[in-house]
């Protein structure tokens, strides 16, 4: 059976990075989505953004809704503090095999916690099931429609307190208007637009920030 590109890009990291080396992981993801196949992880110059907020916040507890190969939540767990960790939920069972293999080959498994299903689903049982109080930080990296709706729904279960740090990827290309309006026109949330390059591209994208106010 002919291979996906997200077990290409899984293969490319097992025989060119370097086991427990979360950067080298990152290169390598890096390396093959610009010169071989192109792909949707936030990648290097997005990635230094995603990096910057994340050190910024600190998280105890990160969120992280689309995971995809695994590439952005590598780069957030080699960040979190002793302690902290990372939920990150995907839908899609494929990748979330592949992810699962990327964060254990890069080292970081036991801080995060991997959840496949929809994002629609799982907020609402990240209490109970998950036993998280709120979370610090959230990452929206999945489907721009859902960006909103997800939103909407932390609040409404309790997940976000004051100071709660949402960033956005995408904003831009593929776009999530209705969200930006949203948080922008929204006196709870106090928003900063990061400009940026769609990954391996040249295209312009952005990210957003969003800091819930209470
Ligand atoms: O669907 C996406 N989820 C999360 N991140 C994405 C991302 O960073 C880029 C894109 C994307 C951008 C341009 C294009 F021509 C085709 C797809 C999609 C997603
Ligand atoms: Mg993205």
């Amino acid at each position: 059976m002919n291979q996906s590109k997200e077990e290409r890009i899984l293969n490319f990291v097992l025989q060119n990075a370097v086991r427990g080396d979360p950067c080298s992981v990152l290169e390598a993801i890096d390396k093959y989505c610009s010169q071989k196949e192109w792909s949707m992880n936030v990648g290097s110059e997005k990635g230094l953004i995603l990096d910057k907020v994340v050190e910024e916040v600190s998280p105890s507890v990160a969120l992280e809704l689309g995971t995809y190969c695994g590439y952005s939540g590598v780069r957030i767990a080699r960040l979190l503090k002793a302690g902290a960790r990372l939920l990150t939920v995907e839908f899609n069972p494929a990748f979330a095999a592949v992810a699962k293999q990327v964060f254990e080959f890069a080292g970081v498994q036991d801080k995060v916690k991997l959840i496949e299903g929809p994002s629609d689903e799982i907020i609402p049982q990240l209490k109970k099931k998950y036993e998280v109080d709120t979370v610090d930080f959230v990452f929206l990296d999945h489907w721009k429609d859902r960006y909103k709706p997800d939103t909407i729904l932390l609040q409404e279960c309790n997940l976000l307190r004051k100071g709660s740090v949402l960033l956005a990827d995408n904003v831009i290309i593929p776009g999530a208007p209705e969200f930006l309006n949203y948080v922008r026109n929204n006196s709870h949330f106090q928003c900063t637009n990061y400009p940026a390059h769609l990954e391996y591209m040249k295209a312009s994208d952005a990210m957003e920030k969003a800091v819930f106010l209470g």
